[in-house]
């Protein structure tokens, strides 16, 4: 039996852990954390976040194939494969400080894993992560590595809160990037069997590590850039008495441009937007 291990119990790490178990019965999977409050909330009938669907999918796996566990050591050691979808915030001190992303959770959790490990192992970058991020990961990993066989893939995540299950269920694209050698490539097709369970085999898309670490932060920044230039828009309209819903429509009309992600707002928020503009930018 292939074992996951999913390091990190948050908003992605949990609900995509959740869906890898019930599409993959025959896989096991474990998601780790080292707050004791978040997995002491997936395993009780309050989930710590809350997304439409959610809660059945859990359900239905929790116990049989996906558990949530403090233990992080003992499934690190025995997964074949360990997602790493710790948080990645905007540094708050040092060299970059504002602008660059905070790798401190990820490192430390690639020296657990290189601490821990007796066999080989594929590492996938979950996490939101600069561009290059899997090249340091790779030291840490192999500095002291006994032998053992580390192979890293970049598999960002894409869903947005709120709907997660959905996007997860149904993904516009899945994304893996990995080495371009043969032990690369194997690794990349054992991950690309984890979501041929249920994501149609051309909506997989493989490339080499840093086109697929790229395309998240770029993703993002042309999804903000929509939100901006309607914002830009919406200011005109004030001025000029034009109607921003009326004008997006016709601008979203063009199939081109398309209707999607251009409602004006105060600005974006979200958890996300923000830190990887900055992060692109800084690179
Ligand atoms: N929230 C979202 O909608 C999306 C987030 N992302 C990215 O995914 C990554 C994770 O984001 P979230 O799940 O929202 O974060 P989160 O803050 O909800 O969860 C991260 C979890 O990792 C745990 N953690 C940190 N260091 C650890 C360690 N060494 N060992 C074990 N557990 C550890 C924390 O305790 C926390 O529970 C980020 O890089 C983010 O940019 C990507 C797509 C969507
Ligand atoms: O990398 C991430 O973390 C995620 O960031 C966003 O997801 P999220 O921040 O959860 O939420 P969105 O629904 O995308 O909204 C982001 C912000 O944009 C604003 N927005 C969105 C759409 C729109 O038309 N107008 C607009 O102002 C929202 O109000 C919100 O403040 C992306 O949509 C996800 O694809 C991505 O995985």
């Amino acid at each position: 039996m292939v074992k996951i291990c999913c390091i990190g119990a948050g908003y992605v790490g949990g609900p995509t852990m959740a869906m890898i178990a019930l599409k993959c019965p025959k896989i096991e999977v474990a998601v780790v954390d080292i707050s004791v409050p978040r997995i002491n909330a997936w395993n009780s009938d309050q989930l710590p976040i809350y997304e439409p669907g959610l809660d059945e999918v859990v359900k239905q796996c929790r116990g049989k194939n996906l558990f949530f566990s403090t233990d992080v050591e003992k499934h690190v050691f025995e997964a074949d494969i360990v997602f790493v979808s710790v948080n990645t915030p905007t540094k708050t001190r040092g060299l970059g400080a504002g602008k660059a992303a905070d790798l401190t959770y990820w490192e430390s959790a690639a020296r657990m894993i290189a601490d821990v490990s007796k066999s080989d192992k594929i590492v996938v970058e979950k996490s939101t992560v600069p561009v290059k991020t899997a090249e340091a990961i790779e030291k840490i990993l192999t500095h002291n590595s006994k032998g053992i066989n580390y192979q890293i893939l970049s598999n960002p995540e894409f869903l947005a809160e709120g709907t997660a299950i959905q996007d997860l269920l149904n993904p516009d694209r899945v994304l893996i990037g990995g080495r371009e050698t043969p032990e690369g490539l194997k690794a990349v097709q054992a991950l690309k069997d984890v979501y041929a369970h249920w994501v149609p085999e051309d909506r997989i898309l493989t490339t080499n590590l840093w086109s697929a670490e790229l395309s998240k932060l770029a993703a993002n920044a042309f999804l903000a850039q929509r939100i901006s230039s309607v914002n830009a828009m919406s200011a005109l309209c004030e001025a000029t008495g034009a109607d921003v819903t009326q004008v997006s429509y016709a601008v979203g009309k063009d199939t081109r441009i398309g209707p999607k992600f251009l409602n004006a707002s105060v600005g974006f928020g979200g958890s996300c937007f923000q830190k990887d503009i900055l992060n692109l930018v800084y690179i």
